[in-house]
C-alpha cells in the first residue's frame, strides 16, 4: 500500500521497466498527466547534468557517448538525492533502477508500491525505434507514425530540428536489447519476489494503456491523484 505520511497524504511511488523503445517515455507521460504522478526519466536527469556541465554530467557523457551504462555509483549518486528532495510527491521513476546494484540502492532508500514491466515484442522494438526522432535538448520524443511532430522534422514546443539517434539503428539495437534482458533480469525477479510487479505485453501501448489506467485507479485513491495533480501542474 501508499506509505502514509500522516492522516491527509499518502505517497505513491513506482517504477516503469521495459526495454528500449517499449513505450516508458510514452506512458510515464500518460501516467503523470493522469495520476499527477512525477514523472522522473533518470536519461533526461543525466541529459540536463550534462547540459549544465555538472561534474557528473561530464564524466556520465563518457559513458553515453560510447553506447554504455553510466557506471552504478555514478547514478546513485545523482538520482537518491534527487529522490530524497521529493518526500512529499508521488513518483514514477523512468529508467532507473538498469542494474541489480542500483535496485538495491534504491530498496535501501525508498519503499515501492508498483512497478511496471512492459514486455514488447522485438520486432515491433525494431519497427519503432526506426520511426523515433528527438528534440535532443527536452528529449522530446516523436513517432513518425504513431505520434508525428505538427511540421515535419521540426519540435513542436521551441521548433528546432528533430534528430535520430545513432543507437536507433537496427544493428545497435539488437545489441541493446540484448544487453536490456541481461541486466534487467534480476532486477525484475527482485521486484516478482516482492509482489509488486506488473508485466504488460501487447504490440501496442494504446492496448496496453487502458490496462495500465484501471491498475493504477485502483491502486490510488482519486483524492490523492487530484492533489497530485493540483500540486504538479
Ligand atoms: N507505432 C507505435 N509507436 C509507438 C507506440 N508506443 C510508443 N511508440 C513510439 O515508439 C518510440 C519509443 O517509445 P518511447 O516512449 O520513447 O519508449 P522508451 O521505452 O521510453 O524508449 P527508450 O527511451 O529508448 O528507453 C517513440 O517514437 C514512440 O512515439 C505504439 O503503440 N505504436
Ligand atoms: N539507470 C541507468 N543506469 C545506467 N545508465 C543509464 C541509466 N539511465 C540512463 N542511462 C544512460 O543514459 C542513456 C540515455 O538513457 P535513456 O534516455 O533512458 O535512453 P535509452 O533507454 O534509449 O538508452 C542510456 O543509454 C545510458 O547510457
Amino acid at each position: 500500500m501508499a506509505q502514509k505520511l500522516d492522516d491527509t497524504k499518502l505517497l505513491f511511488r513506482a517504477v516503469i521497466m521495459g526495454p528500449p523503445g517499449s513505450g516508458k517515455g510514452t506512458i510515464s507521460e500518460r501516467i503523470a498527466r493522469g495520476f499527477g504522478l512525477q514523472h522522473l526519466s533518470s536519461g533526461d536527469f543525466l541529459r540536463e547534468n550534462i547540459a549544465s556541465n555538472t561534474e557528473a554530467g561530464v564524466l556520465a557523457k563518457t559513458y553515453i557517448e560510447k553506447g554504455l551504462l553510466v557506471p552504478d555509483h555514478v547514478m546513485t549518486r545523482l538520482l537518491l538525492p534527487r529522490l530524497e528532495e521529493m518526500t512529499c510527491h508521488s513518483w514514477l521513476l523512468d529508467g532507473f533502477p538498469r542494474t541489480l546494484a542500483q535496485a538495491e540502492a534504491l530498496n535501501s532508500s525508498c519503499e515501492l508500491d508498483l512497478v511496471i514491466s512492459l514486455n514488447i515484442p522485438l520486432e515491433t522494438l525494431k519497427e519503432r525505434l526506426s520511426h523515433r526522432w528527438i528534440h535532443q535538448a527536452s528529449g522530446r520524443v516523436y513517432n513518425m507514425c504513431f505520434n508525428p511532430p505538427r511540421v515535419q522534422g521540426v519540435d513542436d514546443i521551441t521548433g528546432e530540428p528533430l534528430i535520430q539517434q545513432d543507437d536507433d539503428k537496427p544493428e545497435a539495437l539488437v545489441a541493446r536489447l540484448r544487453h536490456y534482458k541481461d541486466v534487467a533480469k534480476p532486477v525484475i525477479d527482485v521486484y516478482k519476489a516482492k509482489g509488486i510487479l506488473h508485466t504488460f505485453s501487447d504490440t501496442d501501448t494504446d492496448r496496453i494503456w487502458p490496462y495500465i489506467s484501471s491498475l493504477l485507479s485502483a491502486k490510488i485513491p482519486t483524492d490523492i491523484a487530484d492533489a497530485q495533480r493540483a500540486s504538479t501542474h
